[in-house]
């Protein structure tokens, strides 16, 4: 890894469809980018939000789709018949409305203990990344909770100093459910481009005290370090930064 860091581009937008459009716009753009440099597209998906996003507007953007690797940022340890199973959402969502197969998704295992289920996952994605001291994700989706969480990984926890392995157990999650597996920091921020999406006024203290103040919470500390950083906003969700610029020069091709 080298040790330039990018400042992160924002892009806000007038509503919370613009955001999921602008998104949808951005993954096409990267997955043709990628599949024509590499080969493929890897792509860290996560739950909440980001999930209504991309499954409303993905299933119209025009990519290789048999050119696809799907993995998870972070998943919830629960069945995949449970409402909190990212990978069901994404599955319900995508597969049989875009040409993705089940078999393009890279899934944790939920049937084993939660530290078993970490290295687990990261077994699986070092498959895919054979060789490599650090997997180069070319994109990874993360969303922000209102305590500036990202993935996992929570406000204070020591996951966040986590330097030794691709992918964490934690178990005292502060937001249920509690058992989950995270992909850690020098994972995350060693990807090709990290991006957010985010809408609505109930994101819009946590934007200002990571985007305006700086404050070293979670989602503030996804920092490429050799890679774009993009935040896609709605209005209600960029309220309260006094202002909002966006760096014109790095990525505008995508984010017309
Ligand atoms: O629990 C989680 O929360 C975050 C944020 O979700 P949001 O609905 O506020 O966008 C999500 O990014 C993460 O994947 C998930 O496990």
């Amino acid at each position: 890894m080298t040790s330039t860091k990018s400042p992160a581009v924002r892009k806000v937008v007038e509503s919370e469809k613009e955001v999921a459009k602008q998104l949808c716009t951005l993954v096409e753009h990267l997955s043709n980018e990628a599949i024509e440099a590499r080969g493929r597209f890897t792509i860290g998906l996560s739950g909440g939000s980001m999930a209504k996003f991309l499954c409303g507007g993905l299933p119209s953007i025009q990519t290789s789709w048999d050119k696809w690797l799907l993995f998870f940022c972070d998943e919830r340890l629960v069945p995949f018949s449970n409402d909190d199973s990212t990978y069901k959402i994404y599955q319900a969502g995508l597969v049989g409305k875009t040409p993705l197969k089940d078999e393009q998704f890279v899934t944790i295992n939920p049937d084993l203990e939660v530290q078993a289920a970490a290295k687990d996952y990261e077994e699986k994605i070092r498959a895919k990344f054979p060789d490599s001291d650090w997997p180069r994700f070319d994109l990874l989706l993360l969303g922000m909770g209102p305590d500036g969480h990202t993935a996992s990984l929570f406000p204070g926890h020591p996951l966040l100093d986590e330097q030794s392995v691709w992918v964490a157990a934690i178990s005292d999650s502060p937001k249920p459910p509690p058992c989950r597996v995270t992909m850690t920091f020098p994972v995350i921020n060693n990807a090709h481009c990290c991006a957010f999406a985010m809408a609505g006024e109930g994101k819009a203290d946590m934007v200002k005290r990571i985007l305006g103040d700086g404050e070293a919470l979670p989602s503030g500390m996804v920092q490429p370090t050799d890679g774009e950083l993009l935040w896609i906003l709605d209005k209600s969700a960029a309220s309260k930064l006094s202002l909002p610029p966006t760096r014109k020069e790095c990525l505008s091709c995508c984010l017309q």
